[in-house]
């Protein structure tokens, strides 16, 4: 879950500060996709690094699950991002000397989490590399396992970024214009294939995207404007008749687009 309440953030402009995220209060349930758009500029890089703990608002509250995460040091907020966060960024910033399987098995190397139940080492590898291949399977691409970067599609390789950003089971999944480098087809199927795993994997999801079609897909959406998130929600027309076959639940309860 994650629950903003009155966040604002400036950066220094000069002799006086502009101000990025104006007073932004927003709630992402688990198992739901929130989307958000606006145009360049309007603070939405700037909303999604308050809500990763990458930045600390000037003002306001920011709680993932229920930590309130404004309050903690650089570490802590270091270790709440490995262990409860996905990141997806704008471009696949994979690395180019591993392959497809290696750039999810890296992430619990730097997670060094200690082997689970006095599991020993061998068997923690096992586990880590059963559940990227089963990630690297839900997104489509276990057949490109041993294939490096410079050998994938672009599609491809955003499809190994959201396994990736899932290696560590986060609850909270932030996705930065993931689409901004496909042609239309291939973004609606990486949308489609994040809606669906924000409910496999019952994370709290926020994606930007700058495409207001796509948007249409969520049954919550933020456009900013000047740093101010206004909420929509699908017209009243539409949420009365929504295609059966279109509509599912999330685990939170929370109905779901899925196209
Ligand atoms: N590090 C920074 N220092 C000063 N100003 C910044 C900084 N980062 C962003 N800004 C300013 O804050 C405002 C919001 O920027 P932000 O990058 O969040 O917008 P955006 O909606 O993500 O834009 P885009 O769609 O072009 O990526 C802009 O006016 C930008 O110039």
């Amino acid at each position: 879950m994650i629950t903003l309440s009155n966040v604002t953030l400036t950066y220094p402009d000069g002799a006086s500060r502009i101000i990025a995220v104006d007073n932004v209060s927003l709630a992402v349930a688990r198992g739901s996709v929130v989307g958000l758009s606006g145009p360049s500029g309007s603070g939405k890089s700037s909303l999604l690094a308050v809500i990763s703990t990458l930045i600390r608002p000037d003002s306001g509250s920011v709680r993932i699950d229920d930590v309130e995460v404004t309050g903690l040091s650089l570490s802590e907020r270091a270790e709440l991002r490995r262990d409860h966060l996905g990141i997806v960024f704008q471009q696949s910033n994979l690395l180019p000397a591993l392959t497809a399987l290696e750039q999810l098995l890296v992430m619990e190397k730097l997670g060094a989490r200690t082997p689970r139940g006095g599991a020993s080492k061998a068997e923690t590898r096992r586990h880590s590399r059963s559940r990227a291949m089963d990630l690297l399977a839900a997104v489509g691409v276990e057949r490109q396992a041993h294939k490096f970067p410079a050998m994938l599609s672009g599609g491809e390789r955003q499809r190994v970024n959201i396994a990736r950003a899932l290696m560590n089971d986060p609850t909270v999944l932030v996705v930065d214009e993931p689409t901004s480098s496909l042609d239309q087809a291939r973004g609606t199927s990486i949308l489609n294939l994040i809606t669906r795993l924000t409910i496999e994997q019952n994370t709290a999801t926020v994606l930007v995207t700058h495409d207001e079609q796509q948007l249409q897909r969520f049954e919550t959406y933020y456009v900013m404007v000047d740093g101010v998130a206004t909420r929509q929600t699908l017209a009243a027309d539409a949420q009365q008749t929504p295609p059966p076959a279109l509509l599912t639940t999330g685990i939170s309860g929370i109905p779901i687009r899925i196209p």
